[in-house]
């Protein structure tokens, strides 16, 4: 909660601790974050290998971290929606569609970029 009596410096401190408490445990508990995780790891061992230049790692890791966030945003938006209302409901139902929309439409696009960077030095 925010404590408007805090110093300005220790309440940021305690939302980015609070923040990265929520990163560490999409990673440990989400399977989706977890496969992203790795594939992000494998790309960036493609990077080196194939000494991908200062741009390209830049938009790699732009492409990557806009995946990650909005899965992120999307298990949170699931989060609420299940709490809100555990049963079935036609607008949960589009509300859920939409969020694992916009993950597929990220990754979709990252995809594109992987095919751009990559598809020149492997053929
Ligand atoms: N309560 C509900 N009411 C109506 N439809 C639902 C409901 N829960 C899930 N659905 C439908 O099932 C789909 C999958 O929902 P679910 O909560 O299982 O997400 P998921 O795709 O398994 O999550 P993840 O992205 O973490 O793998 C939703 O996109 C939605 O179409």
């Amino acid at each position: 909660m925010n404590n408007k009596k805090e110093p300005l410096l220790i309440n940021r401190a305690k939302s980015v601790r609070y923040a990265f408490k929520g990163a560490l445990l999409l990673l440990k508990t989400e399977p989706s974050i977890k496969i992203q995780f790795c594939i992000a790891v494998l790309v960036s061992i493609a990077g080196f290998y194939f000494e991908i230049s200062t741009t390209e790692w830049m938009i790699q890791i732009l492409a990557i971290a806009l995946v990650m966030s909005i899965e992120g945003a999307n298990t949170a938006i699931e989060e609420i929606a299940n709490f809100i209302h555990p049963e079935y409901h036609i607008k949960i139902g589009k509300i859920k569609d939409l969020a694992a929309g916009a993950v597929f439409i990220a990754s979709v696009f990252a995809v594109i970029v992987g095919l751009i960077i990559y598809l020149p030095k492997i053929f």
